[in-house]
């Protein structure tokens, strides 16, 4: 059996979920599965994200009430502003919602103002759409580079920290996430924050959460401020929030 608070925080996690299809053969007939799957039984997800070439596709396939998210600069973080921006604003075009950036993030160590001015290029083409830095926490190794990171996106203008591309070996961990929270909330608590990568249960999820309220409030993890970036989580919140039998055959929470 689900317990009543299980279920409503599934139910809360469904709708601050990026419902994720970056798979390198991800087809327009996958797009469009993501896009049915998006309205689940316990109401829509918050957006899915996919690939730029589909964006356009997606957005004619989707209620207005999912966003669409798609990735530029994705996944290896390079440093060529002008082709992130070209990729940028063809998506808005196309009708992209929220732009989710790969930052240079080799380039901390020596130049994290590279970092910054290159968030406040692509912030400055966004308008509307919201741009999520995603920092690949996995590849900074250190709490000194992710608090770079993190300062280096803040200051660009970043509307989200993301921590992962979900690509790379390690991916969100709450150590990382815990960072990010932490300034988050020395930077007044107003930027979203988004783990991302490897997530793939209810108690994963839960758990960044939890973490998100309690460094930066209760009020804090509202769908404008916190997202989960996954793939893979979506058929266990649903199996929590209607209280029925957990994707893997093991009883329900
Ligand atoms: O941005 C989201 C990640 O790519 C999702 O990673 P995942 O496939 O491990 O859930």
């Amino acid at each position: 059996m689900t317990d009543a608070t299980s279920a409503q925080r599934a139910r809360a996690l469904i709708a601050r979920l990026d419902l994720t299809n970056l798979a390198e053969d991800c087809t327009e007939a996958d797009v469009a599965a993501l896009c049915v799957r998006a309205e689940t039984a316990a109401g829509p997800v918050a957006a899915i994200c996919i690939w730029p070439d589909f964006v356009g596709f997606a957005r004619r396939e989707l209620s207005a009430r999912i966003k669409v998210a798609t990735v530029v600069n994705f996944p290896l973080g390079g440093s060529d502003v002008e082709a992130t921006l070209i990729e940028t604003r063809r998506a808005i075009a196309d009708g992209a919602d929220e732009i989710d950036l790969v930052i240079a993030y080799d380039r901390l160590a020596d130049d994290p103002g590279f970092v910054e001015a290159q968030v406040r290029t692509i912030r400055a083409i966004c308008g509307h759409a919201r741009l999520k830095a995603i920092l690949e926490t996995g590849k900074l190794y250190d709490e000194a580079t992710i608090r770079s990171a993190c300062r280096a996106a803040l200051a660009g203008g970043a509307d989200f920290l993301k921590t992962s591309t979900g690509k790379v070996e390690v991916n969100a961990t709450p150590g990382s996430a815990k960072i990010l929270l932490e300034e988050i909330a020395k930077a007044g608590g107003t930027v979203g924050f988004k783990p991302a990568g490897g997530i793939k249960t209810f108690e994963d999820a839960d758990g960044y959460m939890r973490l998100a309220e309690t460094i930066c409030g209760l009020d804090y993890p509202a769908p404008e401020r916190f997202r989960l970036g996954a793939s893979g989580v979506l058929a266990d919140l649903l199996a929590i929030a209607q209280g029925a039998e957990r994707p893997g055959g093991g009883a329900s929470y």
